[in-house]
């Protein structure tokens, strides 16, 4: 064996240098958790470069982005940053975006144009049933689009659809999302399930660009294949023809986005449709101690659907998991800051501590408890930075400019600061755009105000606003670098006056916001460049600080691993959550969930439950999870207390709630935002007082709590 071969495969066992060395043909490697599926994936990238392989006939695909991006630096160890530059180790969106950049014509796009996220998409298929005249209380817009995305991830057509269908209203269903997607298709937008869609339509329709990657890439790798969904297992299949050369990963336990489409039969059937396949399994576990992986294994054995597998490790028996139930979501926050500074006693830093949860909402009580004890702490995929408001506004001005079919991005901001254009102008705008099949901005250039039916008022405010958008253009075509743009957006129209004005309180972390958002524009090769890695963001990308301790879902935890790792919230509702109750099937994910969850810990695994949490402005009792009773006592060690005062802040909420309110129902009322307004509805929730107010100028307005800003008249 060459030296280099040596260094490549130190550090692996017979299995896993199998694994990495197999190299012509279909290989699946199923193993468990920590079992070092992910390393071994890495190896190979360099034992590929290693053998000869060119860098660029090599596509690795990996979950989340800051997982494709942790590889490019250990291969980058391994081989060097010229061959780690020019590998494709991305997530299924970023390669599709990224072929598609080449070839926009697969998924019949022009070049330029825009990747539209959840919130862009949710907006456009609510526009997609206003405009079909269906009743949103019978459409919500939600569940529309849970249809049309599972309907995608199985890469069924709208055709397809409405032939399926059982009855009128999946019928109607998929009116709307043939509607949705020729909206996408005249905005120049694609979705984020449109991505792989499109390419696997597109590659399936033009031989020439289909041959061409399949030349290109001829080793392909997926990571966590047992997630992935069938459109994504139809463009790995497709780009690996005709060689095969293809190594999947992936553990059928560890299986949690059926809710998302993810199919399990593609790691189940990957054998029977690849027949060459040679199957790897790896046993041993590298991650965690033998007390947490019998808690694990005891766990998941629970589980009807599964092939037998049992973890194991040379860790030794370790510290046994601890399980605390604690009187309430407040006792449980503090346990865990308790908890965590102990271990830094032990000589643990914060960086090494995960607290997972089953959902985002959560976060807020551990939140407040840990900035009260001064722990720094990090969530991953709590309000996200693209999510802001003043980020959303000004990356949709810069989409303008590259794409000006845009219609969302453009609603989103025609108003934005005021500048006098109602929802009555846009919405007349936006039918006289749709009967000339011409985008709105296109509109307001190709005719004139009056042929487009508007108001003589309205007619000058859009005038204006065109004029300011072709100004901002020519910079565009000026090629001016992104932040450049990005400076005389936010100056010309007037946008950061609006946030000085708004809100003084609010204005200065916004402003820094913004500046952020520079600092990144400024990183990025071009402003193309800028919104493609903007609209591809994943939460998980926040880059982890090194001395905070994290908080995030298990969703987002999947893949990594932390020496001390709580696990939050184990109740009948929270955990297994209360959505999927109903079917055995879905009590299995939720289970595979918790299976996920506390594999990440290396040494320690602190579990706990609350007897009552506050949820939603209401105090909620409920049951211990289920998958604690699952547990047999010996696995783990129950604590428990019950001299404890509850909830001092949730009592003094409720006195202030208690309190009579300072006006009635009918009262006329002031609020220096809103102006003069009527109380409309009062209403006591248990932790704190709900007001209606109607305001003569503003409509209606709910506020909470306490309402300072409501003056009686
Ligand atoms: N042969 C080995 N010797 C020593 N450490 C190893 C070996 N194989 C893997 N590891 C280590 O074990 C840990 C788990 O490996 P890895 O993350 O690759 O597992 P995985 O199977 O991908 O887990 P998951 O299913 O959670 O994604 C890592 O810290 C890895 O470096
Ligand atoms: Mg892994």
């Amino acid at each position: 064996m060459a030296e280099a071969d040596q260094h490549i495969l130190e550090g692996l066992n017979e299995r896993q240098i199998e694994a990495v060395s197999t190299l012509e043909g279909p290989v699946l490697v199923v193993a468990g958790a920590g079992s070092g599926k992910t390393r071994v994936l890495t190896r190979r990238i360099a034992y590929l470069l290693e053998q000869g392989v060119n860098p660029s006939e090599i596509l690795a695909i990996t979950f989340t982005n800051k997982a494709a991006r942790e590889m490019v630096e250990r291969v980058h160890h391994l081989v060097g940053v010229e061959a780690a530059k020019a590998l494709w180790i991305s997530t299924f969106h970023s390669a599709c975006s990224r072929i598609l950049r080449v070839h926009p014509e697969l998924g019949r796009l022009r070049s330029g144009f825009t990747i539209y996220d959840a919130d862009d998409a949710r907006r456009l298929v609510e526009r997609s049933i206003r405009a079909l005249e269906l009743d949103t209380k019978r459409f919500p817009t939600r569940a529309v689009m849970a249809k049309i995305s599972s309907a995608k991830a199985d890469l069924i057509t709208p055709r397809e659809m409405a032939l399926d269908a059982h009855g009128a209203y999946d019928r109607l269903v998929a009116t709307v999302y043939e509607a949705y997607e020729a909206a996408l298709i005249a905005n120049n937008a694609v979705d984020f399930d449109n991505l792989v869609n499109s390419v696997v339509t597109g590659l399936r329709e033009h031989a020439g660009v289909r041959e061409y990657y399949q030349r290109r890439f001829r080793y392909l790798l997926v990571d966590e294949y047992q997630d992935t969904n069938r459109a994504q297992n139809e463009l790995i299949g497709l780009l690996a023809e005709p060689e095969n050369n293809i190594f999947v990963v992936g553990d059928s336990d560890q299986s949690i986005y059926g809710f998302r489409g993810a199919d399990l039969g593609n790691i189940i059937g990957f054998a029977n449709r690849l027949p060459t396949t040679r199957t790897i399994a790896l046993e041993q576990n590298y991650r965690s101690t033998n007390a947490i992986l019998e808690l694990a294994n005891t766990l998941i054995t629970r589980n009807a659907v599964r092939h037998d597998k049992t973890l194991w490790s040379e860790l030794g028996q370790g510290v046994s998991p601890l399980y605390f139930k604690a009187q309430d979501d407040r006792q449980e926050a503090e346990f865990v800051v308790s908890q965590a500074l102990t271990v830094l006693s032990d000589g643990y830093s914060l960086r090494d501590v995960a607290v997972i949860y089953r959902t985002n909402a959560q976060s807020r009580v551990l939140e407040e408890e840990l900035s009260k004890a001064g722990v720094p702490y990090r969530v991953v995929g709590g309000v996200r930075f693209y999510d802001r408001r003043e980020i959303r506004d000004m990356l949709a001005y810069l989409r303008i400019l590259v794409n000006p079919d845009d219609d969302v991005a453009l609603s989103r901001v025609i108003n934005t600061p005021h500048r006098g254009i109602g929802a009555g102008t846009q919405e007349q705008l936006a039918s006289a755009a749709r009967t000339r099949n011409v985008s709105m901005l296109h509109a307001l250039e190709l005719f004139s105000t009056e042929e487009l039916g508007l108001s003589s008022r309205a007619a000058k405010a859009l005038t204006h606003f065109v004029e300011m958008i072709d100004y901002l253009r020519e910079l565009i075509h000026e090629e001016a670098p992104a932040p450049v743009v990005l400076d005389e957006v936010m100056t010309r129209t007037e946008y950061l006056e609006m946030i000085n004005e708004e809100d003084p309180l609010t204005a200065e972390g916004r402003l820094e916001n913004l500046a952020e958002l520079r600092r990144v524009a400024a990183e990025a090769d071009s402003l193309e460049a800028f919104l493609e890695q903007t609209a591809l963001f994943s939460a998980i990308d926040a880059e982890l600080d090194d001395s905070s301790m994290t908080l995030m879902t298990v969703h987002m935890a999947k893949g990594l691993e932390f020496p001390i790792v709580f696990v939050v919230g184990l109740e009948e509702g929270i955990f297994p959550h209360m959505r999927s109750l109903t079917t055995p099937a879905e009590i299995e994910e939720e289970r595979r969930l918790l299976y996920v969850a506390v594999t990440r810990a290396k040494q320690r695994l602190l579990l706990s439950s609350a007897r009552r949490r506050s949820f939603q402005g209401n105090v909620i009792y409920n049951p211990e999870s289920r998958f604690i009773g699952d547990l047999p006592e010996g696995v783990y060690r129950r604590q428990e207390s019950l001299d404890y005062q509850p909830m001092p802040e949730h009592e003094s909420t409720k006195k202030r709630a208690n309190e009579p309110a300072p006006y009635r129902v009918g009262d006329r009322v002031f609020h220096t935002r809103y102006g003069e307004g009527e109380v409309r509805a009062i209403r006591e929730r248990s932790v704190d007082r709900e007001v209606v107010v109607y305001f003569d100028a503003a409509g209606e307005r709910v506020f909470f709590g306490s309402m300072t800003k409501l003056k009686l008249v």
